[in-house]
C-alpha cells in the first residue's frame, strides 16, 4: 500500500477581520491501510482531512506526504496518484456523453484519440456502463452517474482513491452499489462517510469532532467512540 503521512499538518482559514479559525488542529497520522474511513459529525473536519491527501487543500502548516512526495511541492505529481471522487458527481462530469467524459480523465495518459476512445469503452464496460456511452451523463440515474465519476478517476491509474461521501445522495441499492465497487478496489481507499455500515467495512477507521482527531483505530472501537459521543 501507499503510505499517507500527515505530519503536523494543520489548516486555518483566515476570518474577516478576526484572525484565523483552524479548521483541522495539527495531526499526525500514517495511513497504510488498505481502507481507511473517516466519520465525524457535520462541519467536523472531514472533507478538510481528505483534501489534504490530493492537495485541494494545503497544510497552514505541517506536512503531507504521499508515498514520500510532499503534497505542498510536488501537487501535480501526488494528483497524478491520488484520484479525488466527489460527494456531487456533477462536480466532475463536464463533457455532453459518458464516452466523452472517461476521454477527458485519458487526455494527459494516451495521446492518439482512436486508442483513448477504445480505453474509455473498457473502463465503461468494466463499470458496467458500456451501454450508456454515447449516452447523455445527465440521463443517468444517481448511481450510474456516482459509478460514472469513479470511472473516470480510475482511468487515471490512482494508486488512492479519495473519496468524499460518495453514497451521500444515493438511495439505498445504489449506495450497495458504488460501496461494493469502492470497498472492492485494489487501490488504497480513504473514505469519508456517514454510513457507519461501510465505515465498518473498512480496515481502519479516524474519528474527527471539532477540528481534531479524536479516534483512530479498529471500526469497531471507533465506531462505538464516535456513537457515545453522538449520544453524549
Ligand atoms: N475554505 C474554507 N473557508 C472557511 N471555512 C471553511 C473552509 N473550508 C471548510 N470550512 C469550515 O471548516 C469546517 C470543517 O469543514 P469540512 O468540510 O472539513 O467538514 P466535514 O466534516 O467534511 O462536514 P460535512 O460532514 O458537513 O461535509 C466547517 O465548519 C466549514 O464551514
Amino acid at each position: 500500500m501507499t503510505s499517507i503521512q500527515l505530519d503536523e499538518a494543520a489548516v486555518r482559514v483566515p476570518l474577516p477581520g478576526r484572525g484565523e479559525r483552524e479548521i483541522l488542529a495539527p495531526t499526525t497520522l500514517t495511513l497504510t491501510e488498505w481502507r481507511v474511513a473517516v466519520i465525524g459529525a457535520n462541519g467536523s473536519g472531514k472533507s478538510t482531512l481528505a483534501r489534504l491527501v490530493n492537495g485541494l487543500v494545503r497544510p497552514s502548516s505541517g506536512r503531507v506526504l504521499v508515498d514520500g512526495l510532499d503534497v505542498a511541492r510536488d501537487g501535480a505529481a501526488v494528483r497524478r496518484k491520488v484520484g479525488f471522487c466527489f460527494t456531487d458527481p456533477a462536480a466532475q462530469l463536464v463533457m455532453p456523453t459518458c464516452v466523452e467524459d472517461v476521454e477527458l480523465s485519458l487526455r494527459r495518459t494516451v495521446a492518439d484519440a482512436d486508442e483513448r476512445r477504445r480505453r474509455a469503452m473498457e473502463v465503461l464496460s468494466a463499470h458496467g456502463l458500456a451501454d450508456h456511452a454515447h449516452d447523455s451523463v445527465h440521463s443517468l440515474s444517481g448511481g450510474q452517474r456516482q459509478l460514472l465519476a469513479l470511472a473516470g478517476v480510475l482511468a487515471t491509474d490512482p494508486v488512492v482513491v479519495v473519496a468524499d461521501e460518495p453514497t451521500t445522495l444515493l438511495d439505498r441499492a445504489n449506495t450497495r452499489r458504488v460501496a461494493d465497487r469502492l470497498l472492492g478496489l485494489e487501490q488504497q481507499l480513504v473514505l469519508v462517510t456517514h454510513d457507519l455500515d461501510l465505515a465498518a467495512r473498512c480496515d481502519r477507521v479516524i474519528v474527527v469532532d471539532a477540528a481534531r482527531v479524536v479516534a483512530d483505530g479498529r471500526p469497531d472501537e471507533a465506531i462505538v467512540h464516535y456513537t457515545d459521543l453522538v449520544d453524549a
